[in-house]
């Protein structure tokens, strides 16, 4: 999970035309959510993020709005109601657009559980009992013990130390690859230190997860997608992960706030398969709707609604190749949670990823501060919306400030980097 580590204000980009006033907006929540928590412990996520959006993502004056006498709000969709989309549901042609009209709508959260509605009405696939059940056993046994010594990130932020809200590490395939990931790799600008390596059950799922992920790869292309072809920036190739980020959250207030994953070594269009165990939470999704330049109306974070996909123990979610750059997806607190048998109120959840070759910060712009540079793509803005950019992101390391690097990112169709200039530390080899 590499995504709430962000943070301090950067200086704006006068070459960012398009993509500035989106960075700065796409400050993640996460950050600003955990900040007005630290400073209002008592209340609720969703109701931080309801101030939040009502002023158009400003900390400050949310924080502000908090600070003064309260008058009496709602805090919306706290407790979902259960819906059923059958009524709605047709079938899809081959072809059919991708953007529907979402069935959800503002300050509504539709609750889905039947896997032909998730395929219908999220960027994502959902297959129930997935593993064999006394292997996905095995498997949640073995990474409640690895969970044992996951940390809570932590990070200074203004004057506040703030730490997500559950704990993760990272898990790779060999020792030579924990090396170059605490040596090469950057993630929010740091380095990352809790880096192990694939455990013996993770390596017995992996394959199932491969075939799966394909499987639903090809079958969202032929039934959802224009054309039935692959969207652009799509890879052609075979998903194969070599990577897993596994978080645990214990108790039903841990979670994790709305965010994109980073794409930085995934490359555009990345598919991610998420593989849920104990406790049974909920994911949700909500779709980033771009506003035009002179709109300075409030932040259109929740207008369609939240999407809330529940995930069960044995569940394998697939988050298609839409859904980083158009969508954000959240864990979000839950009021009571059934304790589960193995786990009892812990849930692991096991993102397997596919870090390109192509990607390898070996290959990536660096900044001035020279860091490899974060891949961010334009979401809350018309202009430009969907075009990929890099930047810096060095600011999120206490000791530096940050640079205002700015550059256009470029893919061919089928989602490989075109580097202009040689990169300094690039031999060309992997
Ligand atoms: O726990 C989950 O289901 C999602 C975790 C997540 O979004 C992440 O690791 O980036
Ligand atoms: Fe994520």
């Amino acid at each position: 999970m590499e995504a709430f580590l962000r943070g301090t204000k950067r200086k704006k980009s006068p070459e960012a035309a398009g993509a500035s006033s989106d960075v700065e907006a796409e400050e993640p929540t996460e950050v600003k959510i955990a900040i007005l928590a630290s400073l209002y412990p008592a209340l609720e996520q969703e109701v931080l993020l309801d101030v939040l959006i009502a002023h158009q993502g400003s900390v400050d004056e949310a924080s502000a709005a908090l600070r003064a006498p309260p008058t009496p709000r709602k805090s919306s969709g706290t407790i979902g109601y259960q819906r059923s989309l059958r009524q709605f549901a047709s079938s899809t042609a081959p072809g059919a657009p991708v953007h529907k009209k979402s069935k959800s709508k503002k300050g509504v959260t539709l609750h889905l559980y039947d896997p032909e509605n998730v395929a219908e009405h999220t960027p994502c696939t959902i297959i129930h009992n997935f593993l064999p059940p006394e292997l996905a056993n095995e498997l949640l046994r073995e990474l409640l013990q690895e969970a044992e010594t996951f940390e809570k990130s932590t990070f200074k932020l203004f004057d506040n130390v703030v730490s997500s809200p559950h704990t993760s590490s990272f898990f790779v395939e060999s020792y030579d690859e924990i090396q170059r990931q605490k040596t090469d790799y950057h993630y929010n600008g740091a380095r990352l230190t809790d880096v192990r390596r694939i455990t013996p059950q993770l390596v017995a799922v992996k394959p199932l997860v491969q075939a799966a992920v394909n499987r639903e790869i090809t079958n969202r292309i032929a039934t959802r997608y224009p054309g039935g072809r692959k969207l652009q920036f799509q890879s052609p190739e075979t998903w194969v992960p070599n990577s897993a980020f596994v978080n645990c959250y214990n108790g039903p207030q841990e979670s994790v706030g709305w965010h994109c994953d980073q794409l930085t070594y995934l490359g555009p269009r990345a598919v991610i398969g998420s593989v849920s165990l104990g406790v049974a939470r909920e994911f949700r999704v909500r779709r980033v709707l771009p506003k035009d330049d002179g709109d300075k109306g409030p932040d259109n974070g929740d207008a369609e609604g939240q999407v809330s996909i529940h995930l069960p123990h044995n569940s394998l979610l697939v988050m298609h190749a839409e859904m980083q750059e158009e969508w954000k997806h959240s864990v979000s607190p839950a009021l009571s949670i059934d304790p589960h048998p193995v786990s009892g109120n812990k849930r692991i959840n096991i993102t397997y990823r596919d870090y390109r070759a192509n990607m390898h910060p070996r290959f990536t712009p660096r900044c001035t501060c020279d860091v490899p540079c974060v891949l961010r793509v334009v979401q809350r803005k018309k202009e430009n919306f969907g075009k990929y950019f890099w930047m810096c992101h060095a600011s999120n390391i206490p000791e530096k400030k940050g640079c205002a690097f700015f550059q256009w990112a470029e893919f061919d169709d089928d989602g490989n980097p075109i580097f202009k200039t040689a990169h300094p530390k690039s031999d060309n080899k992997r």
